[in-house]
């Protein structure tokens, strides 16, 4: 279980797996008004929701592919990330890399978030690092 605060208590709905599969759940724009993205352009986007995340958890805030493939929709900081320690409202940096104007209106759903348990660690400093065959090759080192 993770506590959700909801800005919006007249639409009490809490963000929901789209299908039983599904590995995140969609967030939607919370909106008085509609924002347009010109070509280029960037939007925070409100969702209207304020989580609590269980310690050694995070939630990626990643783009749906729906709206990348269709409309150049995407999240700009991709995946973007809400630390288990904030209680601020989820906000949503969304991009515009097609050439037409976009339009996001008030319950569209703009996003999607998975969340994520991740290891918190301590750093070894050493003078030497165990060698491996890749050794310092990289970025294209292996082939195409
Ligand atoms: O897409 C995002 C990314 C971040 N956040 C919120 C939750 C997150 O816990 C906080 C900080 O995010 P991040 O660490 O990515 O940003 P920063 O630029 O490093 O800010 P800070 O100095 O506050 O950590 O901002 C969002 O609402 N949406
Ligand atoms: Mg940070």
């Amino acid at each position: 279980m993770i506590k959700i605060k909801l800005v919006n208590r007249s639409n009490n709905e809490v963000p929901e797996f789209a299908t039983e599969g599904s590995a995140g759940v969609d967030l939607r724009a919370f909106l008085k008004q509609s924002v347009r993205l010109k070509p280029l352009e960037r939007a925070m986007v409100p969702t209207g929701l304020f989580i609590e995340l269980p310690k050694g958890t995070e939630a990626q805030i990643r783009p749906r592919s729906g709206l990348a493939a269709k409309s150049g929709i995407t999240v700009l900081n991709s995946p973007g990330t809400i630390d288990s320690d904030y209680r601020g409202e989820i906000k949503v940096i969304l991009v515009n890399l097609s050439n037409d104007e976009f339009e996001i209106n008030n319950g569209d759903r703009i996003c999607q978030m998975v969340i994520h348990r991740y290891e918190t660690f301590e750093w070894d400093t050493v003078e030497e690092l165990t060698e491996t065959i890749r050794g310092e090759g990289g970025f294209g080192h292996t082939g195409v």
